[in-house]
């Protein structure tokens, strides 16, 4: 009995095998189908098909090959996420496997994504300066020590607005978001160093303007290098050799600024101020897992890195929120009756009205769900192999997050191109990274560090502005010939400045 049943195994393995392995090979390229996306080119794969608006040409990918979807441009493979369901997906259930960063060529000039914390390899160092701005610097309690700093910058903001309209002969429109962000340059200056930097007097404080202008455009421009890696050492278009220059230069004055701080600590000893400078200086890690000391180059990019990350984020924000305001005259007319209500006629908004002016976050909310700065987050990078909602996603990918599409996806938002603060009246939903729906600041551990404070500067600035003055439109201009287009620099900002006519309120 035995000979026949050893036989009859025998064949079955003969004869199944094949067919066992041609399943689990099925399976496995099942396992390891990538996300649908457009064919692309030979060589340069997409790179010509996103145009100059790349978050709304992804948008409008959606329809054809749906949440997820994948991209060759050049020789770097990118995945991009559309939709709120595919971000909650992500931001839930494979915020680890995805929490390195892409760094860009220019990024890499003088090793800045080395020492910077939005770039950092996701390690014990990136922890360390997490936690030292999520904990030492922008925790509610340091943040309410220093309201009236911030207070201060906006007072400087509109009377900066009423000197420039004095000077026009007759109403004339302006550039809004240059104050608001040369205010904003302030705001950070005060935080991290206690020092105004636009400042007519202050001739480092200029050249330190400069020069962080300068990082802004380099690192906005799109690099060949970026998808072909091989060109890196070529530099085709000159931009990591000008983000050398002129980030050498940056660094530069901002070691000026370490130097002068550790001079001044020796001579007043350690308790004459507490700002975010002092705060890096004094930091002690245990020198293991963590450096003993952050070092004076990486104290030099930190210094950097705030004012890259909040300036232009916050004037960009405020401007399309006027624009939106004098684009819906009926939310405006309710923001101001609600300011004019909480605040009143006799005094200033103050960082402490925020929690009553519900209309007013409605509005930032909104704005951003709209208009986020930074439409694809700061790209993520896979760590390792992934499946993503069954998609294989190869370790290396990078990742879009289209927070624009997301903000705009209409399974998530009724009516979701229109311009509606109420949609927030009566629910909790918010930006702080729980709501996959409405992400401008992104969401898990890689989530912006500066949301408390920006959320304080966003509202108490467009309130400010709201309830100093009444606003129109420039010149010919009206609501349905504004320019709404978009432009995508380092951060999306309005395509055409905004100009606008403020009025000074009469109490
Ligand atoms: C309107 C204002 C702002 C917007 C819309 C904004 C948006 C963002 C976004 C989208 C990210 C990437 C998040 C992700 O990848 O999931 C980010 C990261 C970051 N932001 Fe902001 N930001 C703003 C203001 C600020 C301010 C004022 C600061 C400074 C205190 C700041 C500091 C940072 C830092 C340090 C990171 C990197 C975080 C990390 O990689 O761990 N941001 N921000």
């Amino acid at each position: 009995m035995e000979w026949p049943l050893n036989f009859a195994v025998c064949l079955f393995i003969i004869f199944l095998s094949p067919a066992i392995l041609l399943l689990l090979h099925r399976r496995k390229s099942i396992l390891k189908r990538l996300p649908p996306g457009p064919p692309g080119w030979p060589i340069f794969g997409n790179m010509f098909d996103l145009g100059a608006m790349p978050h709304r040409t992804l948008a409008g990918l959606r329809h054809k090959y749906g949440d997820v979807i994948w991209l060759r441009m050049g020789a770097t493979k990118t995945m991009a996420i559309l939709s709120a369901k595919a971000a909650t997906e992500f931001f839930k259930h494979h915020d680890l496997s995805f929490a390195e960063r892409t760094v860009t060529e220019t990024m890499r000039a003088h090793n800045y994504n080395q020492g910077s914390l939005a770039l950092a390899p996701y390690g014990p160092y990136w922890r360390v300066l997490r936690r030292l701005v999520t904990v030492d610097m922008v925790v509610n309690k340091r943040i309410n020590e220093t309201a009236p700093m911030r207070r201060k910058c906006v007072d400087d903001l509109l009377l900066w607005i009423e000197e420039e309209t004095r000077k026009l002969e007759a109403p004339r429109g302006l550039h809004v978001a240059r104050f608001v962000f040369l205010m904003t340059f302030n705001l950070l200056g005060n935080l991290m160093l206690s020092r105004d930097l636009c400042d007519p007097q202050s001739k480092e404080g200029s050249e330190f303007f400069a020069a962080v202008m300068k990082l802004m455009e380099w690192s906005g421009h799109p690099n060949m290098a970026d998808y072909f890696p091989w060109l890196r050492r070529l530099d085709p278009q000159g931009l990591r050799r000008n983000m050398e220059r002129d980030l050498g230069k940056a660094m530069e004055i901002a070691s000026r600024f370490v130097k002068e701080r550790v001079k001044d600590r020796q001579v007043g000893g350690e308790n004459i101020r507490k700002d975010f400078l002092d705060v890096l200086l004094e930091f002690e890690g245990n020198g293991k897992d963590e450096p003993a000391k952050i070092s004076d180059r990486d104290l030099n990019i930190f210094i950097l890195e705030i004012f890259l990350a909040g300036s232009e984020t916050t004037s960009g924000t405020i401007e399309w929120a006027l624009t939106e305001l004098l684009c819906n005259p009926e939310s405006m007319i309710k923001v101001k009756a609600e300011l004019a209500r909480v605040v009143g006629p006799n005094r200033d908004v103050e960082e402490s009205d925020i929690d009553s002016l519900s209309y007013l976050q409605a509005i930032v909310k909104e704005t951003l769900r709209l208009h986020p700065p930074i439409p694809f987050l700061v790209p993520r990078r896979a760590m390792r192999d992934t499946n993503f909602m069954g998609f294989y996603i190869p370790y290396n990918t990078k990742v879009l997050v289209n927070a624009w599409a997301i903000g705009r996806d209409p399974d998530a938002w009724d009516d979701p191109s229109s311009f509606k603060p109420e949609r927030f009246s009566g629910t909790d939903c918010d930006y702080k990274g729980q709501h996959y729906e409405l992400i401008p600041f992104g969401a898990g551990r890689r989530m912006c560090a500066g949301v408390p404070l920006a959320h304080r500067v966003l509202n108490l600035v467009l309130g400010s502005l709201l309830h100093k003055f009444d606003w129109e439109f420039d010149g010919n201009v009206t609501r349905e010939t504004m320019d709404t287009r978009d432009k995508l620099g380092i951060v999306m900002r309005k395509y055409e400045s905004l100009l606008a006519v403020p009025k000074k309120c009469v109490a």
